[in-house]
């Protein structure tokens, strides 16, 4: 095997001299700083938010900008320069507005290349010059790295150097440069980002961060519940499909599934116009960005309520046939009283308001009417017929997963069950138990069997997608049992409480935390959980990083709907070479805000963990990586080159 395996390398590499590049330039690297690592999570459709963070890489690059120009540019100047670095194409439009002569703008442009090209230099100062490469606007790479390694700058070369820029600007492609350099300083200054789940549901764009998380240079996501819920749908769950469609006509933004995905709603519609009326349980929510005229709100009101009544059909033969989902409490239409307009929930019987249950029979309640069968037949479908959500969901299978132990961190959305005593807690699958790291695997297995078989709607596998998002051992919901049903028609909010799982107090020790990471074979002195899904009331004096730095929560708001409870607009990690800092981000104004105003009112910044030594390349997972490289080579070397 190792012959075959030798024999097949020296075709790649067929001289001693190959073999010897390689290994020094491999070795190379290994000494290199660790690269930079973003986290963020619970985007929740917020494309405007999350793009901001990634334009200015969590702040990153206006600290970049500032180590370089504190002397020479005023606050003012510096934040102007950053605003020019995240949004090239639409500050050049306003300069261009605001200079009164060609001149003056030639000028700007001139001194811009020059800055732009020292902030470059400085950013690039931990990569190799090949991956600089990559990273460089491909039709100007020659021009940028003549212009970057200019070593005698201040002697004989000076006029050279000034020459091009001079006829970069004369050609007329100074702002293609401009927005070139922009771009790649964004993506230097973040190495890999990673997204801790959550991109769907709530907010208005999440195919767009799709789009942007498909284009990125280097990313990976830990699943959220809102994100196997979207999976769900598309692998053939149609309960999961009732849940994406109930949560866009809940926060109006049914517009995703109709235009972003080219979704036809109008089965939905016909069968909500023939059954359902206004109800004010049912009314979206208002987003303060979006207009909706009187038609509107009562179209969505009316497909709000069938798509939720088909939902908790949908919901009552799953959990009868899988009894180890342990959720007949759930089984909340046969638990209604039809006469009385009552429901008896956890040996509670509570009045019930604002019902909608014309399509519902009494004594088959769990029921279809042909026609509600018909319409989410046809849904699946269309879902499954979305080339842009094939695409979608494809990357997350490709870049995602349930967890990820990542240069020796845990990162994870939601939790790991666990009950009071801290101990795993255990769940029959078809016959076996399964509990901690074997849980989740098992969870994994199924989400992307049900993946693989997308025909398939009602197999075990395609169940546990939606156990996932509601079930009581999931890892991605973290409650106990989730109480929609209650929220829409009971009045008492009592009834309304989710339960949490221990983990959610347990987490705020750090020897808990110790545990759960050796669970994961990681080191438990060194090593951090990095969660998301929780967001953190810093409002209420609620820390984000919490068990002595064992734990760090990032979710701190980004979905608009939950700013108000947490006073902020949401953290993002970074861990560079130096250590870990959480950024506490404020609320994201505008766009506009930021190009006129240079205004960058994010960051309160945080130290989480110093690292004592630098880290380099050589202590991080792609390094375990390169060394492995490496070690083949040597044997190939002894094996082909030296006897
Ligand atoms: O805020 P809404 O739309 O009422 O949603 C509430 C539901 O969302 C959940 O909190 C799950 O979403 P998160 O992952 O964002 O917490 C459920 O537990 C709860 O029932
Ligand atoms: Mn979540």
């Amino acid at each position: 095997m190792r012959a075959k395996y030798l024999n097949l390398l020296s075709e790649k590499f067929d001289s001693e001299e190959k073999v010897v590049t390689e290994i020094i330039n491999l070795e190379s690297i290994l000494d290199l700083p660790k690269g930079t690592e973003h986290f963020v999570s619970d985007l929740h459709g917020e494309f405007q938010a999350f793009q901001h963070v990634l334009r200015n890489g969590s702040g990153n690059v206006r600290v970049k900008i500032h180590d370089i120009f504190k002397d020479r540019l005023t606050e003012e100047e510096i934040s102007q320069f950053a605003a020019l670095v995240y949004y090239p194409e639409d500050k050049i439009n306003l300069i261009k507005s605001q200079v009164d002569s060609k001149e003056a703008l030639n000028e700007w442009y001139k001194m811009k290349i020059h800055h732009m090209i020292e902030l470059i230099s400085y950013a690039s100062s931990k990569y190799t010059r090949s991956k600089l490469r990559k990273a460089l606007p491909k039709q100007f790479v020659y021009i940028i790295e003549e212009l970057l390694y200019k070593t005698d700058e201040d002697t004989n070369k000076k006029p050279y150097y000034e020459k091009i820029v001079e006829k970069i600007v004369s050609l007329g492609q100074a702002e293609k440069l401009i927005i070139g350099l922009s771009h790649t300083t964004q993506r230097l200054v973040v190495d890999h980002l990673h997204v801790v789940g959550d991109i769907y549901d709530r907010g208005p764009e999440p195919d767009k961060i799709m789009d942007t998380l498909i284009d990125y240079h280097s990313v990976d996501v830990q699943w959220g519940n809102h994100d196997v819920l979207w999976i769900g749908a598309y692998a053939g769950s149609k309960v999961c499909l009732a849940n994406i469609l109930r949560i866009c006509a809940r926060y109006n933004n049914l517009n995703i599934i109709e235009d972003a995905y080219g979704i036809n709603l109008r089965p939905l519609l016909n069968l909500a116009e023939k059954y359902y009326d206004d109800n004010t349980a049912f009314h979206p929510k208002q987003q303060s960005d979006k207009t909706m005229s009187d038609q509107e709100r009562h179209q969505i009101t009316i497909i709000h309520q069938a798509i939720a009544m088909i939902q908790f059909k949908l919901e009552s033969p799953i959990i009868k046939r899988r009894p180890y989902f342990d959720m007949d409490e759930r089984l909340v239409l046969e638990k209604v009283d039809y006469d009385k307009q009552e429901i008896t929930v956890y040996g509670q019987t509570y009045p019930l308001q604002n019902t909608c249950f014309r399509t519902i029979n009494p004594d088959n309640p769990a029921q279809l009417l042909e026609e509600e069968q018909e319409v989410i037949d046809k849904l699946l479908l269309s879902v499954q017929q979305s080339e842009k959500l094939k695409r979608h969901m494809n990357f997350l299978m490709k870049k995602g997963s349930l967890y990820l132990n990542y240069n020796g961190n845990l990162l994870i959305h939601g939790c790991i069950p666990v009950d009071e005593n801290g101990n795993m807690e255990e769940m029959e699958i078809d016959g076996a138990i399964y509990q901690g790291r074997e849980l989740l695997d098992q969870f994994e297995y199924h989400l992307r069997k049900a993946f693989t078989d997308v025909e398939t709607t009602d197999d075990l596998s395609t169940d546990l997608v939606w156990y996932l998002w509601t079930g009581k051992y999931s890892s991605l919901f973290g409650k106990r049992a989730m109480t929609t049903f209650e929220r829409y028609f009971i009045e008492d909010k009592a009834a309304h409480k989710e339960v949490k799982n221990p983990y959610y107090h347990l987490r705020e020790d750090s020897e808990m935390c110790k545990k759960m990471l050796e669970e994961f074979d990681l080191d438990a002195e060194q090593a951090h959980i990095i969660n998301g899904h929780t967001p953190v009331k810093e409002r209420d004096g609620e820390s984000p990083i919490k068990a002595n730095g064992k734990m760090i929560v990032i979710d701190g708001g980004f979905s608009k709907a939950y700013q108000k409870t947490t006073g902020i607009a949401g953290y993002t990690l970074l861990f560079n070479s130096y250590g870990m800092q959480l950024v506490a981000h404020q609320h994201f104004n505008s766009k506009e805000n930021v190009l006129m105003n240079g205004a960058d009112a994010m960051s309160v910044r945080r130290l989480v963990d110093e690292e004592l030594e630098r880290q380099l390349i050589r202590d991080t997972n792609i390094g375990a990586r390169l060394q492995e490289e490496i070690e083949m080579l040597q044997a190939l070397m002894s094996y082909r080159y030296i006897n």
